[in-house]
């Protein structure tokens, strides 16, 4: 495909979001109908569409209205290259310009509009990061970073880097953990790598990295991952100690890749069907890695962004609460609850976790912690409680 034509694909996957589609699906639609698509033309439109989602109100503006051309159009102006080039009405190509078009458009408004983020959210945002908000605000427009987590059982990070090396993926270690690498050339090609396919490499942010090594893991205990969907946190938490692991999760679906991803890892998780937990605790440590606005991640879900509203916000501060106080029942009388988001909305993180220990009085604080998307990796939090002693 020409640049021009992965240009008006591209156009075509935003009409189709904006018109209320949801994106991976019409990613996944376009790419097999379209058998003459290579993976190099459907990366770039992937690429086109995330940014656009990415930056959708400044891409907007500076495209003039709110469409997939607009958008399209909006972009390559922001990265100040000369729409002309491209919409040029050649075969597969966007139309020309409309006089209306070229002479439309301008720079996005300051504030939530150059943020790109919706209007409610920016005052959140200020509150939950202070003068960080609209740092991290702008780090949300841009594309993440690819990280690794090294499974240790297996290999160590400078092997790891190695055997990736051997195969043409170049990366470094990232600060975030001690098991995490950072991917510079190759990423897309990760997943066919054998470091991947033999389980010495796992895809996870950092952040994620470094909350599970924040956690009290030690040999022996009994661990429930209470909220486990793929299991990214099941199996970084397996890979540090020699613990029996339990995987949990209200849709057992989520947790369908599990057992492959646990076997390629060379650990061995029982999966327990929602709301059986219970018969298999007490646990050590139960992790609650709840559903949140993913607003740490939005870099990678674009869509996040634009899905969340204050309805749901507070829908989710109450499933929060509920998963929480369930977690805590599964608790040892001496074990540890540990509660994570990717988030970086306070009413999320500190202040749920306040909520937390206002509704159930005989838990304490014994750590709260979060990462910032200032630092490289995704927005992070986890708070650790456990039992108020008696004596
Ligand atoms: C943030 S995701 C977990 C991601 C996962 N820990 C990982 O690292 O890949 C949150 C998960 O919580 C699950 N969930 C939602 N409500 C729940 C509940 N009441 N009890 C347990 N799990 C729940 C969702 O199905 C979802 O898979």
């Amino acid at each position: 495909m020409t640049p021009a034509a992965r240009v008006q694909t591209a156009i075509e996957i935003l009409d189709d979001y904006l018109a209320g589609g949801a994106v991976e699906p019409l990613l996944t639609g376009w790419a097999r109908r379209s058998r003459y698509a290579g993976s190099g033309d459907r990366a770039a439109v992937r690429d086109h569409v995330f940014s656009a989602l990415r930056n959708l109100r400044s891409f907007a503006a500076l495209g003039g209205t709110m469409s997939g051309r607009a958008l399209m159009l909006g972009a390559l102006r922001a990265a100040q290259q000369d729409p002309e080039a491209l919409f040029t009405g050649a075969r597969h190509a966007p139309p020309p310009l409309s006089g209306q078009e070229r002479a439309g458009g301008r720079p996005p408004a300051p504030g939530a509009e150059e943020l790109d983020l919706p209007d409610w959210l920016l005052p959140l945002m200020e509150r939950s990061l202070g003068a960080q908000a609209a740092s991290v605000a702008r780090i949300l427009k841009q594309r993440a970073p690819v990280h690794l987590r090294v499974n240790t059982l297996l290999a160590d990070r400078e092997a790891a880097e190695r055997l990736l090396r051997d195969e043409g993926i170049l990366t470094t270690p990232h600060p975030a953990a001690d098991t995490a690498l950072e991917v510079h050339e190759g990423a897309r090609r990760i997943r066919g790598t054998r470091a991947y396919r033999e389980g010495l490499v796992e895809l996870q942010d950092g952040a994620s990295q470094a909350a599970v090594e924040a956690l009290p893991l030690r040999d022996g205990m009994r661990v429930l991952d209470f909220c486990a969907g793929g299991g990214g946190k099941t199996l970084a938490m397996g890979a540090r100690a020699r613990v029996a692991l339990f995987a949990h999760d209200a849709d057992a679906a989520r947790m369908r890749d599990l057992p492959e991803r646990a076997r390629r890892a060379r650990l061995e998780v029982d999966l327990l069907a929602p709301g059986r937990a219970g018969e298999h605790g007490p646990f050590d440590l139960v992790l609650c890695d709840v559903p949140c606005s993913g607003s740490g991640a939005w870099r990678r879900s674009p869509e996040g962004k634009w899905m969340l509203t204050p309805e749901r916000l507070a829908e989710l501060g109450d499933i929060q609460a509920t998963i929480l106080r369930e977690a805590a029942s599964l608790t040892a009388p001496d074990g540890v609850l540990a509660y994570m988001t990717c988030s970086v909305l306070d009413c999320e993180n500190s202040a749920q976790a306040d909520r937390f220990l206002n509704e159930n009085s005989g838990w304490r604080r014994l750590s709260c912690r979060s990462w910032s998307l200032l630092d490289g990796t995704d927005g992070f939090f986890l708070a650790q409680f456990d039992r108020k002693t008696t004596d």
